[in-house]
């Protein structure tokens, strides 16, 4: 039904679904096999809780998440990290965290990965994100609903 559409790419794994819905790692590992299936291209968002970065689990958390999906290999997978703490409060990762997990998540998969961040993105903090070492990109979500703002980050 998607890809009749003009569908290409699907977002699997967004904190909304993944805490909003309980969807478990098998719900999206079995989400990327069937869009793969029907020749979608896929990206993965990742992402740990406040709760979890507080506790030092961030890296564990996202690795796990990385690790359910990515030795599918047939996939094209992007991924989107996106801390859920950072998604639609205002608060952004520092560069560093960004950075940092960035390395984590391609150190998990392998090199060749697109790896965007997501979380609070505006244009005031666009262009310092895209800056970060292995930030391939940005995934975009309340800027994107205001005309000038998402034009303020996408010519970047
Ligand atoms: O979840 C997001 C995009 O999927 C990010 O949303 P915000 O940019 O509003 O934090």
């Amino acid at each position: 039904m998607l890809v009749d559409a003009g569908v290409g790419l699907v977002i699997v794994g967004h904190s909304e679904r993944r805490h909003g819905l309980g969807e478990t790692d098998a719900v999206v590992l079995e989400k990327v096999h069937r869009a793969g299936e029907a020749g979608l291209q896929v990206t993965l968002c990742v992402g740990e809780t406040g709760d979890e970065r507080d506790a030092g689990r961030a890296e564990e958390v996202v690795e796990r998440q990385v690790d359910a999906v990515v030795d599918l290999g047939r996939v094209p997978l992007h991924v989107a990290y996106e801390p859920v703490w950072a998604i639609g409060t205002g608060r952004t990762a520092t560069h560093e965290d960004a950075r940092s997990m960035h390395a984590h998540i391609r150190a998990t998969a392998a090199e060749a990965l697109i790896i965007q961040y997501g979380g609070s993105v505006k244009p005031d903090n666009s262009a310092a994100l895209l800056a970060q070492d292995g930030v391939d990109g940005l995934l975009v979500g309340g800027a994107s609903l205001d005309a000038a703002s998402f034009a303020a980050v996408v010519p970047l």
